[in-house]
């Protein structure tokens, strides 16, 4: 039976246009891995893939392209060259990069039917959704977490984008709990990650969003202590690198700090009081045990072992953040901070060890590194099953796109034994990122100036005279309409100033605000691209889509005009995202699903079967349905 007919049966005449579907997979990971040899199976005809990133051991247990002999080897590469053997006929091109490389234009990702996102994480995540969105090319966005997981359809103006949503805010924890009475080896390590660590390498007044200080009146007092306790804490950097450094950190943090705690009585009528710890005592024995100690992961260290991995580690980071220091004030760049992060060895061992001291403290067990980074990176297992499951079901979303048939996409969430599929959400009217009118420009860098920018925009798109530029990001001000009546001089001037002065260059993405009065137009996002050389070209110029003008609505009329491209999708109130989605929010974990949390979106589910077991919940009929084996 050839390999050709249950796509052939599920798109119909339709197949031929997935045969010559040039597609883009970004991440060849857990679902990567799976999704490409899912693609590649189904027919598609040209796969791009794109990876940043090189084969680990740990990757091997799941992502089934790669074998041990591939460890160290590109993952874009060997995945197209390993997937290339299931079927020669397919075009596969593999690109060894970061996808916010400026090379991949918006008019690179035009050139794609579908985008495939694949990632983990959700800044490169955020940004494909964005090219997407400019390019006007559908992404069909997936995440895993264990044994859940997510598909998407994202399409500009017909399905809600990735940022229509607010992401899930991690699980924080009180700060009198992790900081005053800690009960478990959660407590301690959210402790040593998010207040002791930035306390010594971060930045002023940081704050994790894993702990919580919103203060109510019970632990006002409480609170003001732990402030002046973070000061002198502060003021121990200033002894950063020097030989008692670690001795003065210790005797501050595990014995004084421990001993205020105690002398609040009534702290400890209910709860074990805990032990303030001397160095003295700690540090014997310390002068046997080798730094070396810090690379057994699996069982849990001694407390000499303990002991010095916390003196050699923190060592080891004063060391980094001084040199990272002059580094930074030779190139005039901000002062650096050393933040945590699960791979990161220097860090890792900090906090293991910083926070079996703290546990010692209070007689909670103390946990090994390897725990430890499951538990301070918030890390789920990948199952490789549940990747399989949910490249599947964006490639059965896939078909739905190729047949243009955007109105019955779903949002599919997998949760254990459930799935279920909803129809995709509209776009959110409020959504920063999506109401946006997305346009391209191609700019002269070497000549281009501010006047031009305006005047471009002033000829090409009718903009009137109340208008702001920005930069996107890190926010920079390129013009101002406001200026001329503050400072007229000033505003002459800058109008002069040439746009790479503002470090515009390829792939900056600048951010038109209307201020016209009555009816200001939707921000327009404009992406820059370098102007071609050829004679007589202008210095800025707008990229036409089709030879047509790039038309920028109202704002009072765009949720009008959103809603009434997607007749065929259902509307639904509760549905719509409740708040503006990106605006200044927390960021959600880094290892998050595609959006939002399954299990609350099982229940809102409009099926309303939260407990029915699903396998696939669509209204195909007869004609085109997709079939499963
Ligand atoms: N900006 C980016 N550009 C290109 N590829 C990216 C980018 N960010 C992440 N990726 C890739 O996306 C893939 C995501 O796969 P997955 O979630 O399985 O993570 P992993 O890194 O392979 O595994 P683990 O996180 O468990 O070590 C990775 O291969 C990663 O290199
Ligand atoms: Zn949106």
């Amino acid at each position: 039976m050839p390999r050709e007919r249950f796509p052939r049966q599920s798109l119909g005449v339709m197949y031929n246009t997935l045969k010559e579907a040039r597609v883009l997979l970004v991440g060849a990971g857990g679902i990567g891995c799976e999704l490409l040899k899912d693609l590649v199976k189904s027919g598609f005809g040209e796969i791009h893939i794109i990876d940043l990133d090189t084969i680990d051991l740990s990757n091997l247990n799941r992502q089934f392209l790669f074998r041990h002999e591939h460890i160290k080897q590109s993952k874009a590469q060997v995945a197209k060259e390993v997937a290339q053997k299931f079927d020669p006929r397919t075009k596969l091109v593999a690109h060894h990069a970061n996808i916010k490389d400026e090379q991949y234009s918006v008019e690179w990702f035009s050139s794609f039917k579908i985008v495939f996102n694949a990632l983990d994480n959700i800044d490169a995540r955020r940004h494909v959704n964005r090219m997407c969105l400019a390019a006007d090319v559908p992404l069909i966005e997936s995440g895993t977490t264990g044994f859940n997981g997510s598909v998407q359809v994202i399409k500009k103006s017909k399905t809600a984008c990735y940022d229509c949503k607010p992401k899930q805010i991690p699980k924080s924890f009180p700060v009198c709990t992790v900081r005053s009475t800690p009960s478990q080896p959660i407590h301690t390590i959210v402790w040593a990650k998010s207040y002791l660590l930035p306390e010594l390498f971060g930045v002023s007044e940081d704050q994790a969003a894993e702990v919580d200080s919103s203060t109510d009146s019970e632990n006002a007092e409480e609170i003001k202590k732990l402030k002046e306790e973070s000061q002198q804490l502060r003021k121990l950097r200033e002894s950063m690198g020097s030989d008692d450094f670690a001795q003065k950190v210790f005797d501050q943090v595990f014995r004084r700090d421990v001993e205020r705690l105690l002398s609040m009585d009534d702290y400890w009528k209910n709860k074990k009081a805990p032990t303030p710890l001397s160095h003295e005592v700690f540090a014997t024995g310390a002068e046997d045990v080798d730094t070396s100690i810090s690379q057994t992961d699996q069982r849990v260290w001694t407390i000499p072992e303990t002991f010095v991995v916390f003196k050699d580690s923190l060592a080891r980071l004063s060391k980094r953040l001084a040199q990272e220091k002059a580094q930074a004030e030779k190139n005039g760049l901000p002062e650096p901070v050393i933040e945590f992060d699960k791979d990161d060895d220097g860090t890792l061992d900090f906090v293991t060890a910083a926070a079996n001291l703290w546990s010692a403290a209070f007689a909670i067990e103390p946990k090994s590194k390897f725990d430890t980074k499951q538990m301070a990176g918030n890390i789920i297992p990948a199952i490789a099953t549940t990747n399989a499951m949910i490249a599947a079901l964006c490639v059965l979303q896939a078909y739905k796109v190729i047949k243009g048939e955007l109105g019955r996409t779903r949002e599919i969430f997998l949760q254990r034994a459930n799935m279920v599929g909803d129809s995709s959400d509209l776009p959110n009217p409020e959504c920063t990122v999506c109401s946006r009118t997305m346009g391209r420009v191609q700019i002269d860098l070497e000549k281009a100036t501010v006047k031009e920018l305006v005047e471009t925009l002033k000829s090409d798109l009718g903009y009137g005279t109340d208008f702001n530029v920005n930069i996107e990001s890190p926010q920079v001000i390129v013009y101002d309409y406001m200026e001329a009546e503050d400072d007229e001089e000033a505003a002459e001037k800058r109008l002069g100033m040439k746009l790479s002065e503002f470090e515009v260059k390829a792939g900056t993405s600048l951010i038109v605000h209307d201020d016209d009065g009555d009816e200001p137009r939707v921000d327009l996002q404009l992406f820059v691209e370098k102007n071609g050389t050829e004679e007589g070209m202008p210095a800025v110029k707008m990229v036409q889509k089709d030879n047509a003008r790039l038309e920028i609505p109202r704002k009072a009329r765009t949720l009008a005009a959103t809603t009434n491209g997607v007749d065929s999708i259902e509307a639904s109130t509760e549905e719509q995202a409740p708040a503006a989605a990106g605006n200044k929010r927390k960021r959600g974990p880094e290892d998050d699903t595609a959006s939002g949390t399954p299990a609350k979106k099982i229940q809102q589910s409009k099926s309303g079967r939260k407990d029915d077991a699903i396998t696939l919940e669509d209204d195909g009929q007869d004609e085109g349905a997709i079939v499963l084996d």
